[in-house]
Order: C-alpha cells, then structure tokens, then sequence
C-alpha cells in the first residue's frame, strides 16, 4: 500500500484485528501495514477506535484476534521502537527540558556526556536550541509538545505513534508542528501513524490518509500525493490539495 514507497517488510502490519472492551466490539478484522519512513493519518468521528489501534500498536493492549507486527517481529508488549506522543504533554514538571528530553537515556544507563549531547541535538531538531535549561512551566503549549517529541525522538524510535499531539494548541502553532513533524521525519526516517479529527492535517501530514466509519467497519484508504517538501503555505491552497480535502470530506459525510 502507498504507491511512494516501495514494497518491503512493512514497519507496521495490522493483519486482521478483532478487538472488543468487555462486550463493546471496537475493531473487526482490520488489516493494513504503514511502509517504513511513511506517514498514515488515522481519521474519523469520535469512538470509532483510532486510539484503540495506536494502543495495539503501542503494545498496551493485544488484539483479540489476528496479529500486529513491528518489522516483521509479531507485538507482545510496549518496546522501544516505538514512541508515544499524546496529546496531553506528558512531561515531568520537575525536570529541565534537557533532562526531559535525556529520560529515556538515563533510564538506559547512558553517561551523562551522551544524556547531553541527547539533549542538545533533540533539542535542536525541534527548536528548542538554547531552553535545555527551561523548565516546562517556563514553555508555550507549542513548546512543550516540542519537548514531549524530542523526548520521544531522543530514545531514537523506528515508530513514533502519535494521538491528537497537536490538539490542543492554536492554529498557527499547530500549521507550525506540523510542518516541524514532516521536517523530522524526513531527517530521520522515523515512522508515523498519527491520530487526528483534522481532514486537512490528516491530508498535510499524512503520505497516506485511512478514513474510519462506524466501529467495526474497514477503513477507506486515500494516498496524499503532494509535492515534497509539503509547506503550509505551498500546499494548502494547491488545488490537489483541496480537492483530496472535498474528497475526503464527501466521504466521511456518507458515512455519517
Ligand atoms: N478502556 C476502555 N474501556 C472500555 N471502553 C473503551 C475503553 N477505551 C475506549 N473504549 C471505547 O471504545 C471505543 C473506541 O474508543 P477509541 O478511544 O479507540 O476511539 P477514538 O476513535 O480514538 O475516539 P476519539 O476520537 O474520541 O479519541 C469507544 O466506544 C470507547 O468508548
């Protein structure tokens, strides 16, 4: 699937997922795989289960039927290729950005030069050069999801797995973070299955777009062909651009 990359092992394979909370059935026989180095928006209306397939993927819940599978190797469990990013910012407010960010090496046992260096390059690689001795009371919501991604970034995930991360700030910042994940992906190959009520941030951010209906049913695919490097101010007036967001829109009200 996705006609950009190149068919090889798939960093991601959800084949034929079942899955229900007690007797609430959520996911039924849904299968599809993300390539490695591609980005896959999860879409569609509230309680449909998008969060529920990132916590498969994740590792925090197990399917019901059918498997998942991380480069071939099947999930049993969370594991460090993969990263989360929530929406919420997750960090611990007693910590400096840098340490923020260096968690996960510490928890490895990295030395403290390599904690630093961590520090630095993540920090750089989102923007956030020059706060690593902040602390996130002293940051902008936008800032603080930065440092909540380099945290993620740093523990140097195959799959960063993303629920609404950008939810809950303003627009600009949010066109912004956007730009700044597709900037990093690109530097880092990293994989993406990201989570959001948007259209157009699912059509900006996504190489591919997986629409859901009612629970239960399978997901209707769209691929993103816009012109690489995506910018806000490029594509989102690009005709091609409009006419996958009318597409998608149209679609999504069918189901509705
Ligand atoms: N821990 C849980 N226990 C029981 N039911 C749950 C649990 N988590 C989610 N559900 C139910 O499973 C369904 C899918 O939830 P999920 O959070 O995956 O949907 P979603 O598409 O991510 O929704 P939203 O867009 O509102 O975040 C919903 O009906 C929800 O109420």
């Amino acid at each position: 699937m996705g006609s950009a990359f190149p068919s090889v092992v798939p960093a991601l394979a959800v084949d034929g997922v079942g899955f229900a909370y007690g007797g609430l059935p959520v996911l039924d026989k849904l299968s599809f795989h993300v390539a490695p180095g591609e980005a896959v928006a999860l879409l569609g209306p509230s309680g449909c289960g998008k969060s529920t397939v990132l916590n498969l993927l994740a590792g925090f819940i197990a399917p019901d039927t059918g498997s998942v599978h991380v480069d071939g190797v099947p999930v049993h469990g969370p594991g460090p290729d993969r990263g989360m990013v929530f929406q919420s910012y997750a960090l611990f407010d007693w910590m400096t950005v840098g340490e923020n960010i260096a968690f996960s090496l510490r928890c490895a046992g990295r030395s403290r030069t390599e904690q630093r260096a961590a520090a630095r390059d993540m920090a750089a690689l989102v923007g956030l050069a020059g706060f690593e001795s902040a602390y996130p009371y002293q940051l902008s919501g936008g800032m603080r999801q930065r440092c909540s991604l380099a945290r993620v970034l740093a523990a140097k995930p195959r799959v960063m797995l993303m629920d609404e991360p950008f939810a809950a700030v303003d627009v600009q910042t949010r066109e912004k973070l956007q730009e700044e994940i597709l900037r990093i992906q690109a530097a880092t190959g990293t994989t993406i299955v990201f989570v959001t009520h948007s259209i157009d941030e699912a059509v900006f951010v996504g190489h591919r777009v997986l629409l859901f209906g009612a629970c239960g049913q399978a997901p209707r695919a769209f691929s993103v062909d816009l012109p690489a490097p995506r910018s806000q101010k490029r594509n989102r007036l690009h005709p091609d651009f409009l006419a996958l967001r009318n597409q998608i829109y149209q679609a999504m009200h069918e189901d509705a």
